[in-house]
């Protein structure tokens, strides 16, 4: 169902190469608390980051093969149209004009993004336009580093699904999904050193990896 009422869910990142890390946590939540779409949002210019190994041409491409066989997951190319750095607070404010005022919608982020959403971009109108939901993720805190910052995060949490459902925007939910340990910086140092992959990422992604000679030393 994706009707005006439905929860929206979104899921950007870089994505340099998507990997299980990405995809299984959203899955696992997908089927917690009801989503039956997750629009991924690879990014073209990541704000926070120096520019990927990956063109965002080859990511893009990277992330149709993950998902070829997912209906859960759709593409969506918005930021790789945009030269601009692609700024979350942006993009969900465009997507909130798209779907209007009353349709609730949540950006999904990883624990360690949680940690240092609060120098993005204005990141408080993010909240003003979606819901945030967190996935665990192993070797990161649950708590801010600031305690302005910690306060922020306990005055918009909230530990009922409904909330997400049927408020359009400005909950924090802390999912509880299962741990996995996979970078996609693990898997580029993986890669040059030659050592296998296998369990880490999807085999059409490797393979489109090997075929095209990415992430190799030199
Ligand atoms: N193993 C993981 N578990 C949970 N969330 C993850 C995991 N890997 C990435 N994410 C989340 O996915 C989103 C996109 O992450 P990104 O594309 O930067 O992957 P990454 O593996 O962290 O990349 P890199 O190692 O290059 O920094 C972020 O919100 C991040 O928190
Ligand atoms: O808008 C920002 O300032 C901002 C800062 C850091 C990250 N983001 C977005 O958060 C998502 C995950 O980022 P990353 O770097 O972990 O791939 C991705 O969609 C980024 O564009 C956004």
């Amino acid at each position: 169902m994706d009707d005006m009422t439905s929860l929206q869910a979104i899921y950007g990142g870089t994505f340099d190469p998507v990997h299980y890390g990405h995809l299984k946590p959203v899955e696992i939540l997908a089927n917690q608390i009801g989503l039956s779409k997750v629009i991924i949002i690879p990014n073209n210019v990541p704000p926070h980051r120096p520019q990927p190994e990956a063109s965002s041409e080859q990511r893009k491409r990277m992330v149709e093969l993950a998902i070829a066989d997912k209906p859960l997951f759709v593409l969506d190319e918005r930021e790789l149209k945009r030269d601009t750095p692609s700024w979350t607070a942006l993009t969900l404010k465009e997507m909130r004009e798209e779907a209007g005022a009353q349709k609730p919608l949540a950006f999904i982020i990883g624990q360690d993004s949680l940690l240092n959403f609060p120098s993005w971009h204005q990141y408080e109108t993010i909240l003003d336009n979606a819901h945030l939901i967190v996935t665990r993720r192993p070797g990161y805190p649950l708590e801010m580093a600031e305690e302005q910052h910690q306060r922020w995060l306990e005055n918009h949490l909230t530990w009922d699904i409904e909330n997400l459902h049927s408020q359009p925007a400005g909950k924090i939910y802390l999912a509880e999904t299962p741990w996995f340990d996979i970078s996609a910086t693990i898997i580029r140092e993986r890669l040059e050193k030659g050592e296998p992959c296998d369990d880490l990422l999807p085999e059409a992604v490797l393979e489109y990896i090997h075929q095209h000679g990415l992430y190799q030393a030199g």
